[in-house]
């Protein structure tokens, strides 16, 4: 296929989307099963486009005039992959898969149109209006950048196992991959995003991968996971545990030593955490799949030197990876969070003993789910009180965290940690260290 086609397809996918409301990925699925003649490049290509015009929905919609997902689809073909407006005009004459010929409208805003400098900031940085007052609170007079590096696209970091390899030996084979250290994890490595329709390199087929040297995790979950290591333990809970995702990370940090057990309230959530845990080779991990009208953790009230609860959240600090969420989270799914969090700070309060902690996570931003969801967990819970976060992350990277991340609630000691694109070049995620101190 050509560019023309492409974008033809592009607008087709985000029409579907935008009719259906589903997720992108269904959709682009779908488009690749009635399009067999689209081979993997295009679809690559095709993915891509559309991924771009959900991050830079709002600000592309405010260049064009227009948010039909043909404006949109053309104005990141311009502005985001610098495709010229003329060679368009020519492609989309020749090839009878393109879009039609390009109006005179679309020409001019395609070459000159601009986000109007009144324009408001949810424009400006790409993010839903109504949380415009949420992510005001967050970040200030930054929410612009924060709101823009959110909506790039995302690198691809690797965690290094280091029950089965050093970061210097995964390093050497991924050469081909302009593979780099991560900035701040001890034990990440880098993929740098490709740009416009490159495909990402594929880590999941290399040998390395499947002999468990690493697992694909953004920087900042690796971070999370090794700052509620530092206290160390023997007895861990992973509370929310998934796919297993920070279990892993958890137990390679504590070099196979102690015991983690593994829990989700949804099994399903599980998915293939067996295969993961055998091919990590971590020896620490039970997993207690949750029953019926059964305390499955009971046995294990007060016994715990770390609960971690990394907590249901909005993902609002992974949109980069998931624009099309963005877009689709709505105030109720918010509000139900909100209650999750609570409930799941609330359980794991039994399980920890004195002078044990609970290590609260989110990947998101907003500060409900985070600084609120903590000072109100600490105003009912007297037997707790914050870490130090900023300082298990230096204890971690050997480096300070940036001064922005580093969040205080008011009249407590201690600190809590913000990771964002825009401040550490990770996922947005926000981590609270709870001791129990009663
Ligand atoms: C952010 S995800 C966990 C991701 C996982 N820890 C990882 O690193 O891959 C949150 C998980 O919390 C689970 N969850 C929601 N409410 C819960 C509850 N009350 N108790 C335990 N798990 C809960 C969800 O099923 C979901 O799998």
């Amino acid at each position: 296929m050509r560019d023309g086609g492409r974008i033809a397809a592009a607008i087709e996918v985000l029409g579907d989307v935008e009719r259906t409301r589903r997720p992108v990925q269904d959709a682009l699925k779908d488009w690749g099963l009635t399009h067999r003649f689209a081979g993997s490049k295009d679809r690559s290509a095709i993915g891509n486009l559309v991924f771009d015009v959900l991050r830079r929905k709002a600000s592309l919609a405010a260049i064009m005039g227009s948010d039909s997902p043909r404006a949109l689809a053309l104005a990141a073909a311009v502005r985001l992959w610098g495709r010229n407006v003329s060679s368009l005009d020519a492609l989309f004459a020749e090839d009878k898969f393109a879009p039609a010929s390009l109006t005179d409208d679309e020409r001019v805003a395609l070459s000159s149109g601009t986000v109007p400098a009144d324009a408001p900031d949810w424009t400006k940085g790409d993010y839903p209006e109504w949380l415009a007052s949420s992510l005001d609170r967050a970040f200030g007079d930054r929410v612009v950048e924060e709101g823009e590096a959110l909506a790039g696209r995302a690198d691809v970091d690797l965690r290094v196992n280091t029950l089965k390899s050093e970061r210097e030996q995964v390093l050497a084979g991924l050469d081909h991959l302009k593979a780099v250290t991560c900035r701040w994890s001890p034990v990440g490595i880098r993929i740098p995003a490709v740009d416009g329709d490159l495909r990402p390199g594929h880590v999941s087929s290399d040998l390395a991968y499947k002999k468990g040297w690493f697992e694909v995790q953004d920087e900042g979950s690796q971070l999370a996971a090794l700052i509620a290591a530092t206290g160390g333990g023997r007895q861990v809970i992973d509370l929310c545990a998934g796919a297993g995702g920070k279990t892993l990370a958890l137990s390679a940090a504590l070099g196979n030593h102690g015991q983690i057990y593994a829990y989700d309230s949804d099994k399903r959530r599980f998915g293939d955490i067996l295969d993961r845990i055998d091919r990590s080779g971590s020896r620490n991990i039970q997993i207690r799949e949750p029953r019926r009208d059964q305390d499955v953790l009971g046995d294990l009230a007060g016994k715990s030197d770390l609960v971690l609860v990394d907590a249901p959240c909005t993902g609002s600090g992974t949109w980069r990876r998931r624009p099309d969420a963005k877009w689709r989270l709505a105030p109720g799914a918010l509000d139900i969070r909100l209650k999750e969090q609570a409930a799941v700070l609330d359980n794991a309060v039994r399980l920890v003993k004195t002078g044990g902690r609970i290590v609260y996570i989110t990947c998101s931003v907003l500060p409900e789910e985070n600084e609120a969801q903590i000072s109100a967990f600490l105003s009912r819970t007297p037997a707790f009180a914050l870490g130090d976060a900023a300082a298990a992350f230096r204890a971690v990277t050997g480096q300070d965290a940036p001064e922005l991340t580093r969040l205080r609630l008011d009249g407590r000691d201690g600190s809590m940690l913000r990771l964002t694109p825009a401040l550490t070049g990770t996922d947005g995620f926000f981590v609270a260290i709870l001791n129990r101190t009663a």
